[in-house]
């Protein structure tokens, strides 16, 4: 199976947002990565649902959603309504997660879980067998164009040792400072997905660094 590459939104072009979608839609891309930022749980604000319900109208990929708020449970109905398959909450930001993922299973997406880069990916064990894919996220949240944080390889490799030994299927999908070298890392130690946002969108031919990327 070829790497999943879900692109980033969060470096497109918001005045050009079409374009970019169409650029995606055209290219090998697997799903489109949407950041949503509270300016509370990071510190930085993206874009809400006036974007997201927009874009279910021309993506025709899935939608992989990486919801950077507090109380995620509080938008599952309004996340649903976007059309999204992958709802992404942060295991930092839940205070009963079992019952958040049972919730966002319920409303049809399928149910991922982050981890901050100093979350240790053990805090897993108990609920790695009821959710579709983990996030492990290689820079701290908030912001596109930061640098890998290298420990993100070990988790990964320490990641896939739990779900084999669990027998569990849930996805592992890397967030943050992915390129072509810290992409191979990452493919090597056994990532199914990489999140790329500044690597794809300021190169100058994206869908061509889309295809490499899948090609890892
Ligand atoms: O979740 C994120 C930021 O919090 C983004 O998905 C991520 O940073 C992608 O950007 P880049 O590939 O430029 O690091
Ligand atoms: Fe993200």
């Amino acid at each position: 199976m070829s790497t999943i590459v879900a692109p980033s939104l969060l470096s497109a072009d918001f005045l050009n947002l079409e374009r970019d979608i169409e650029m995606l839609n055209r290219s090998e891309a697997d799903w489109i990565h949407l950041d949503i930022m509270d300016g509370v749980f990071v510190p930085n604000i993206s874009f809400g649902f006036a974007v997201t319900n927009l874009l279910k109208k021309i993506s025709k990929k899935p939608l992989d959603t990486h919801l950077m708020i507090v109380q995620p449970e509080k938008f599952i109905k309004e996340i649903a309504a976007t059309g999204t398959t992958y709802m992404n909450v942060h295991f930092e930001a839940c205070t009963h997660l079992h019952r958040v993922v049972q919730q966002i299973r319920d409303n049809g997406m399928k149910p991922a879980v982050t981890l901050n880069p100093h979350t240790p990916v053990s805090l897993l064990e108990d609920i790695i067998k009821d959710v579709d894919m983990v996030l492990l996220m290689s820079v701290n949240p908030g912001f596109g164009g930061q640098k890998f944080i290298e420990n993100s390889v070990k988790k990964v490799t320490q990641l896939k040792d739990m779900i084999l030994r669990q027998n569990a299927s849930a996805l592992i999908q890397v967030d943050g400072g992915v390129n072509l070298e810290t992409g191979r890392k990452l493919v090597d130690a056994g990532a199914d997905a990489l999140v790329a946002g500044s690597f794809v969108f300021s190169s100058e031919n994206p869908e061509e660094t889309i295809r490499q990327l899948k090609a890892l």
